[in-house]
């Protein structure tokens, strides 16, 4: 099963007489990881809640392949296929890791065909099967049996990304997934981003860290007073002369 591709067409979002997010048109193919930066207010969260499910817009539409899916729920965007992991990491944390991963797999897509890190290849694999084997295809063995509440911040942000590929997502959206991380464990959290979309999956990824963005996303968005002043790759956006500006003044993207 091919998976889908997560668009925005159009996208308007008011608050009274503020347009948060003006005429947003954005795409987040499979297999790529797709960054959204823009300075504060610049209408980020707006546009990630559009798609996620929590904000309706008021003009334009989200399309998770060729269906559209303005109108629907989180819950039921996540049914389809449309998976998010939260700025506070939402796992059980009284629970293990592997026992919260298994809540994953019993809340996972109904029309799971297996796939993802060559998981499906038994023949009805048990729930903790499918468990053990996604912790070791993304290395992550060694946090199974931690209670989670016990995880400092950068575990914990790696299992609550595992628990979300337990649902067998299209597309995983991650809200500032780096914050909190230092340098080490952003980069194997960032490891951890390609070798996911490397298994197909179209990753979103809004996050303060501008520099974390520019490394790890194969394209990016850059929004400015509700709109996108620039879209490409990281060095075409890097290199734009209003995306510069913003930032420059804020001392933190090199020229
Ligand atoms: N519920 C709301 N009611 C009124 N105005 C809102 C609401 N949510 C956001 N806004 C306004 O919309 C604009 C965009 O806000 P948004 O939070 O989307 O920006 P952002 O790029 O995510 O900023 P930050 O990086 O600070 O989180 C801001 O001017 C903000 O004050």
């Amino acid at each position: 099963m091919s998976r889908a591709e997560l668009r925005a067409v159009g996208l308007v979002r008011r608050y009274g007489g503020l347009t948060a997010v003006d005429h947003v048109d954005m795409s987040a193919p499979p297999g790529m990881i797709t960054g959204l930066i823009g300075p504060n207010g610049a209408g980020k969260s707006t546009l990630f809640k559009l798609l996620t499910g929590v904000e309706q817009p008021d003009e334009g539409a989200v399309l998770l392949g060729d269906r559209d899916i303005s109108k629907l729920r989180p819950d039921k965007r996540s049914r389809l296929g449309l998976v998010q992991t939260f700025q506070v990491p939402s796992l059980f944390t009284s629970m293990t890791v592997r026992d919260n991963l298994l809540v994953g797999v019993e809340n996972r897509r109904r029309d799971y065909g297996g796939g993802l890190f060559g998981l499906g290849v038994r023949k009805n694999p048990s729930h903790e099967q499918v468990v053990d084997d996604m912790l070791a295809s993304l290395g992550l063995s060694d946090l199974a049996d931690f209670v989670a509440g016990s995880l400092p911040t950068g575990a914990l942000r790696l299992a609550e990304c595992a628990r979300a590929l337990c649902a067998h997502p299209d597309v995983l959206l991650l809200d500032e997934p780096a914050s909190g991380l230092d340098a080490v464990e952003t980069e194997r959290f960032s490891a951890l981003l390609r070798r996911i979309a490397d298994a197909g999956v179209a990753i979103v990824l809004v996050d303060h860290d501008v520099d974390l963005v520019f490394t790890v996303c194969d394209q990016v968005y850059a929004m400015v007073g509700g709109k996108v002043v620039a879209h490409g790759d990281p060095a075409t956006v890097r290199a734009n002369p209003t995306v510069q500006s913003v930032y420059l003044a804020q001392g933190s993207v090199a020229a």
